[in-house]
């Protein structure tokens, strides 16, 4: 870790939160495939590290990939079977699941939605990706979501967003006044913009002095490398953990006093001046 903030003063509180990011590969278009590799992931995140973590992080579209053209056809029908699976798992480890997001088919078309579950496998939040990324043609086959990603981890306040929304800072900086003082990022962020993915992820932590949990894929679909990299960041920019291009689990714990310490030392929030910009 870098510098101690505790200079500040500020006193915060005493949480700590074990994050578990399980950077995965997709297989396009194979839904089913994709939630048995989940699973596995998942009950290794739980069962093999030193400690159990708090809260599991999975990556942007685990169960279908973009496949897009059938889309409709192979994503989730309001909302099942992740609902299923993800309640179950969440319920019989005691683990909060931020279920990565999954197309998911309602009434008036798919989503690409993030799912979140608490210790006892109640649906707790959910957010669909408000920016659908036209490089990919996603605006084509997605609907876009209207609302911002609140959620409530352990009685802690953050925020979550998908892939393309790194690239709009106010979105961050919204969800840093709602009180977040942890990000989760789920994506699919492909080759050749790593340092895109690294500077936007840093940048998101820094300016809003908050934790970013970023769980991205790796693998090969379609020609389309994605190199992984996911990353846990400190609220003062520090890496805490970063993958490489093969499967793995990251684990952090924060300690979300962090936070507080550095908007002590630096304060951004209060020397904001809105009315200007
Ligand atoms: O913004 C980027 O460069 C990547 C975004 C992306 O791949 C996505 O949102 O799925």
């Amino acid at each position: 870790m870098g510098e101690n903030h505790s200079n500040s003063g500020a006193k915060g509180n005493e949480k700590r939160m074990k994050v578990a990011v399980i950077q995965m590969d997709v297989s396009i278009g194979e839904p089913e495939r994709n939630r048995e590799r989940a699973l596995a992931r998942m009950e290794e995140a739980v069962n093999g590290g030193a400690e159990k973590p708090d809260v599991l992080v999975l990556p942007e579209m685990w169960n279908t990939g973009y496949s897009l053209e059938n889309i409709e056809e192979i994503a989730d029908a309001n909302g099942e079977p992740t609902h299923a699976m993800m309640s179950a798992f969440a319920a019989k480890h005691g683990v909060n699941v931020v279920a990565g997001s999954v197309a998911n088919r309602t009434e008036g078309g798919v989503n690409n939605t993030i799912f979140v579950y608490d210790r006892t496998g109640a649906r707790t939040s959910e957010y669909s990706k408000i920016h659908l990324f036209r490089l990919m043609e996603e605006e084509k086959y997605l609907k876009q979501g209207g609302e911002l990603g609140r959620l409530v981890v352990d009685g802690e306040a953050a925020g979550m967003m998908v892939c393309y929304d790194i690239r709009f800072p106010e979105l961050t900086r919204r969800l840093a006044l709602d009180g977040a003082k942890v990000l989760f990022v789920p994506a699919q962020w492909p080759k050749p913009r790593l340092h895109h993915w690294r500077t936007l992820l840093l940048a998101r932590a820094i300016e809003n002095q908050m934790f970013v949990v970023a769980c991205n894929r790796v693998g090969v679909s379609r020609g389309t490398e994605f190199f992984g990299n996911s990353m846990i960041i400190s609220p003062w920019g520090d890496v805490l953990a970063e993958g490489g291009e093969e499967e793995t689990i990251l684990r952090a714990t924060l300690d979300l006093a962090e936070a507080d310490r550095v908007r002590g030392t630096i304060p951004v929030f209060q020397d904001r001046r809105p009315e200007l910009y």
